[in-house]
């Protein structure tokens, strides 16, 4: 696990915007199509911003939310929505996106088109993931009803019940296909979330589930 420190959330996202932009092409030059995983959240759409108008393939880079709030995609707490007006905009449109949710279904109808889509263009070659303070990740909340699975499960992506601590039922992709990924990225800002990850070091994924997809990830921190 390495710690970058930023000066500031801004050059975090710069930098890092710029870094996600080199491993999309380079994974291109050995690939035909890429996938990239990013979260929904407050955190990452400054990368997003900066992100979408980096000269890449784009054409050939498939993006997927880590998660998302089974909600209309018109709903400010859809992912989609975020990804969609911050992300896959300029350059970035030209990318293919791929919903965990859709609108009206129940969660767990739309398991079996996100494996039909997802599992041919597994691995993740460009992981993005943010935290919450309870050290969840995605839609891995600790204690959630069947955590366990989402945790270790052969399923690419759960339906999850409404988290405790949440509005709204979840899919989330499971701990085994975001631990795959072959380019892992964490964004945290502030000292909370950055005690909360060094306390979830010494936890078992049950109760930290970020500890679940910690090996080999970049962490990119700033107040
Ligand atoms: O759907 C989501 O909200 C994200 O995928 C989720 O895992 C997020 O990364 C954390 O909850 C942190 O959220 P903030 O960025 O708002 O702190």
């Amino acid at each position: 696990m390495n710690i970058l420190d930023y000066p500031d959330r801004e050059m975090l996202a710069i930098d890092l915007a710029n870094h996600l932009a080199g491993e999309l092409e380079a994974a291109l030059l050995t690939h035909e199509t890429v996938t990239m995983a990013v979260p929904g959240g407050t955190t990452p759409g400054p990368v997003y911003d900066s992100l979408c108008a980096a000269d890449v393939d784009w054409h050939r880079v498939i993006v997927l939310p880590t998660d998302e709030r089974c909600v209309p995609q018109t709903d400010l707490r859809s992912n989609a929505r975020l990804i969609g007006e911050r992300l896959l905009v300029n350059r970035a449109s030209a990318a293919r996106f791929l919903p965990l949710y859709v609108e009206g279904a129940e969660p767990e109808d739309c398991l079996a088109e996100i494996e039909a889509t997802l599992v041919p263009n597994l691995p993740i070659s460009v992981l993005v993931l943010g935290m919450g303070a309870d050290m969840h990740t995605a839609s891995l909340f600790p204690g959630m009803p069947g955590l366990e699975a989402a945790l270790d499960g052969d399923a690419p992506a759960l339906a999850v019940a409404r988290p405790q601590t949440q509005p709204e039922a979840r899919i989330t992709l499971t701990g085994p296909v975001l631990d795959g990924a072959l380019s892992k990225h964490l964004i945290i800002y502030g000292e909370a979330k950055r005690a909360a990850l060094e306390r979830a070091i010494s936890m078992p994924p049950e109760e930290a589930p970020i500890t679940a997809v910690l090996d080999g990830i970049t962490i990119h921190w700033a107040e």
